[in-house]
C-alpha cells in the first residue's frame, strides 16, 4: 500500500506527473493537492482502469491537511515556472515550498519528501529548513529531483551515438545542482562510450545539458518551461524511491540532489573530500534503501575538464543553498 501525494497537481508538471503516478501499480491511493482545479483533475485520473483510488483536494476545508494524510511519498511541483530571460523564481517558490513543507512537517513527517519547485538547489534546503525548525528532518527523506537532468543527457549522448533507440539504456551520472552551471555532467563515466570528441563538441554537449531548460522555455515562447519530460522525470525518481522503499529492490542509483548528512556509511565523506568547498547538499548518485538515502557515491574517476566543472559548479551551488537557508532563517514557517 503506497499513497503518493502531488503538490501543485493541476499544474502543467503536476497533471502529466498525476497520470504516471496513476498508472503505477505500486501506488494505491493518489491525492491531489492545488489551489486550483484539482476536482476536476482528480475525477478525470479516477476513471482510469488502475489500483490507485484518486482524492483532489483544495486549500479550504484543510485539504493539504486532507491531501497529505498517511502519504508515504510526497512530490512537489507546485510553484512559477521561468520565463524567457528570468533566471529564477527563489522568493515566490521559496514562500509556496515553505509553506508545503510545514503542511508535510505537522501531518505526515515521515513522508519521503521529493521537490521538484525551481530553484531546486534552494528549495530543497528550504525543505530542510523547514523540518529542522519543526523538529522532524531526516535528511534520508529528503530528495531534489535532478533526474531530468539525466534523462536530457541519455538522450543527447544516444543522438551523438547516432541511435536514438539506445537513449532509454544510456546511463550518465549528472552531478553538482539543477541549473545551469551546477549541472556537472560525468561523460566519461557514461554507460556508453562516447567517440573521441573535438572540444568544441564536447563543450557543446555539456552546455546543452546545463542549458536544456532553456531550450524548452525559449521554444514554449512565454508560456512555461519543460512539463511533459519532467513529468517522466519525476515520475521515473518517484518510481526508483518506491520500488527501493516500498518494494525492498536494491542496488537502485540515481542521481540526486540530496542533503549531505543522510549518508554515514563514508561515501558523503568521500565526496565532501573531492570538493574544494564544504557543501551541505550536493546532486550525487544516491543509491537508495528502505529508510532512503543507503548510500551517497563520492565521484569517483573524472576527468579534468569534468573536474573543472566541478570546481565551477561548488561556489555557485553555495550561494544557492544558502539562499534558501537564509530564506526560512527570515521567514520562519507558520503553524
Ligand atoms: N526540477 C526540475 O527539473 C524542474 C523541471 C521543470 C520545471 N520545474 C519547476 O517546477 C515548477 C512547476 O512548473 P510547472 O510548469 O508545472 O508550473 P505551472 O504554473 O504549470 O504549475 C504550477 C502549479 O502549482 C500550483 N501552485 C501554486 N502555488 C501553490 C500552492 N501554494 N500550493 C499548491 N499548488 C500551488 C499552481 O496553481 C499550478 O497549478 C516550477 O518551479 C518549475 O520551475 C522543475
Ligand atoms: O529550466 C527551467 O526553468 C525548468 C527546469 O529546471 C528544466 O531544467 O527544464
Amino acid at each position: 500500500m503506497v499513497k503518493a501525494v502531488v503538490l501543485g497537481a493541476a499544474g502543467g508538471i503536476g497533471q502529466p506527473l498525476s497520470l504516471l503516478l496513476k498508472s503505477n501499480p505500486a501506488v494505491t491511493e493518489l491525492g491531489l493537492f492545488d489551489i486550483v482545479n484539482t476536482p476536476g483533475v482528480a475525477a478525470d485520473l479516477s476513471h482510469i482502469n488502475t489500483p490507485a483510488k484518486v482524492h483532489g483536494y483544495l486549500p479550504p476545508n484543510d485539504g493539504l491537511k486532507k491531501a497529505l494524510t498517511d502519504a508515504d511519498i510526497v512530490v512537489i511541483p507546485a510553484g512559477v515556472p521561468r520565463k524567457p530571460g528570468v533566471t529564477e523564481c527563489v522568493q515566490i517558490n521559496a514562500g509556496i515550498v515553505k509553506d508545503l513543507a510545514t503542511g508535510i512537517a505537522t501531518t505526515c513527517p515521515k513522508a519521503f519528501v521529493l521537490v521538484i519547485s525551481n530553484p531546486v538547489n534552494s528549495t530543497v534546503p528550504v525543505v530542510a529548513e523547514v523540518f529542522k525548525k519543526l523538529g522532524v528532518y531526516n535528511p534520508k527523506r529528503l530528495f531534489g529531483v535532478t533526474t531530468l537532468d539525466v534523462v536530457r543527457a541519455s538522450t543527447f549522448v544516444a543522438e551523438i551515438l547516432g541511435d536514438i533507440s539506445l537513449a532509454p539504456s544510456v546511463t550518465v551520472p549528472v552531478v553538482g545542482g539543477h541549473s545551469g552551471i551546477t549541472i556537472v555532467p560525468l561523460l566519461s563515466q557514461s554507460s556508453h562510450a562516447l567517440p573521441s570528441l573535438k572540444t568544441t563538441d564536447y563543450d557543446a554537449l555539456v552546455t546543452r545539458i546545463q542549458f536544456g531548460g532553456d531550450e524548452v522555455v525559449k521554444a514554449k515562447d512565454g508560456t512555461g518551461s519543460a512539463t511533459l519530460s519532467m513529468a517522466h522525470a519525476g515520475a521515473a525518481f518517484a518510481s526508483f524511491v518506491i520500488r527501493a522503499v516500498f518494494g525492498g529492490e536494491s542496488g537502485i542509483i540515481a542521481p540526486s540532489f540530496v542533503p549531505l548528512a543522510a549518508d554515514t556509511t563514508g561515501g558523503a565523506a568521500a565526496l565532501r573530500g573531492e570538493l574544494d568547498q564544504d557543501l551541505e547538499f550536493f546532486s550525487a548518485n544516491v543509491e537508495l534503501g528502505p529508510e532512503g538515502v543507503k548510500r551517497i557515491h563520492p565521484l569517483g574517476k573524472i576527468t579534468v575538464e569534468e573536474a573543472d566543472l566541478v570546481q565551477k559548479a561548488v561556489p555557485e551551488l553555495a550561494s544557492n543553498i544558502q539562499k534558501g537557508i537564509t530564506f526560512v532563517a527570515e521567514n520562519a514557517p507558520k503553524l
